[in-house]
């Protein structure tokens, strides 16, 4: 009922724990709370929550728009509803490495198990988009140093995100990613998100770069095939994310349903599809709430008052 009860310190460090046990960690985005509910009755051992699902539920595209206000309260209202650990996208930082320093302790406050800071320049792009740039090596790491000094919660993940394999064609552009990588690591980085691998050999050689865990970005309509989950962990991937999958799967079957009642003038055959009422209050723990009102409606004042 209400707010998860498990406390942010100890979402950190199950996070920490999942990363080193060896099995790889998937993370469903969830593009609100409710969804977070959805993803913990699943079984999946973390949420994440991604700087494009948050930037398009606002309407807006993803480019850096977003306020790091904006950021820290929505996905510490997501953060609160599920006793699993969720990282979230911060972009570039939200400015300057003194910026970045304060987002990290926003985010800590806001009860995030974590979150990756990128090196690309303002505006920034979806990462499977063309023409995207990047800071140069000085900026990029200052951004994660301040990070890792910032934060309070030693456990909290800081994780580094490179973008600049898309930035170089061919195999230039690898290596370059797996130099980065390496300086992120010694600049402070717990974690490396290397964007836009093409494929499993690509993922593998940021792998054999680094000794702390990387991810894997499963984002449909990007640069990455959708690699399966047992392809990821054989070339020793330790996170995988599917960020924009559940807001894309939703809107989808809300178009088709919005164009159902328009064409039929009736949801009838979209009904079979949906959560029904029961299955919904199932997720909000609505009987929960009744059971705690009539226990305190019951309680007794003790005598001695
Ligand atoms: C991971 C990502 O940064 C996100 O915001 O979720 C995006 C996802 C997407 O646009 O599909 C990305 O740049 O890959």
């Amino acid at each position: 009922m209400l707010y998860s009860k498990t406390t942010p310190e100890q979402k950190r460090l199950a996070l920490r724990q999942g990363l080193a046990s060896g099995r790889l960690q998937q993370f469903p985005g969830a593009f609100n709370p409710l969804s977070a509910r959805l993803i913990q009755e699943k079984g999946f051992p973390g949420v994440y929550i991604s700087g494009a699902v948050l930037a398009n539920d606002l309407g807006l595209p993803d480019i850096g728009l977003t306020t790091l206000t904006e950021v820290a309260t929505r996905a510490g209202q997501i953060a609160r509803m599920t006793d699993l650990p969720a990282i979230v996208d911060a972009d570039t930082g939200f400015g300057e490495p003194m910026n970045v320093a304060r987002t990290v302790q926003e985010l800590e406050n806001a009860g995030l198990a974590g979150c990756h800071i990128e090196d690309q320049i303002n505006p920034k792009r979806c990462g499977h988009l063309d023409g995207k740039a990047v800071v140069d090596l000085d900026t990029a790491l200052k951004r994660i140093r301040a990070a890792a000094d910032a934060r309070r919660d030693p456990n909290f993940l800081i994780m580094a995100r490179t973008d600049i394999r898309a930035t170089e064609p061919g195999t230039g552009g690898l290596e370059a990613a797996a130099d980065r990588a390496r300086a992120l690591v010694d600049a402070g980085a717990d974690a490396i998100f290397p964007e836009a691998m093409g494929t499993l050999e690509e993922f593998k050689a940021i792998r054999d770069a680094v000794d702390v865990p990387v991810l894997a970005n499963m984002t449909e309509f990007g640069k990455s095939r959708l690699f399966t989950a047992a392809e990821l962990e054989a070339v020793g991937i330790n996170l995988v994310i599917y960020p924009v999958t559940l807001l894309r799967i939703a809107m989808g079957a809300a178009e088709r349903t919005l164009e159902a009642i328009a064409a039929h003038g009736t949801q009838e055959a979209q009904v079979e599809e949906m959560l029904t009422r029961s299955r919904l209050y199932e997720l909000v723990d609505y009987e929960a709430y009744n059971r705690f009102d009539t226990s305190v409606f019951n309680f007794q004042v003790p005598g001695r008052y």
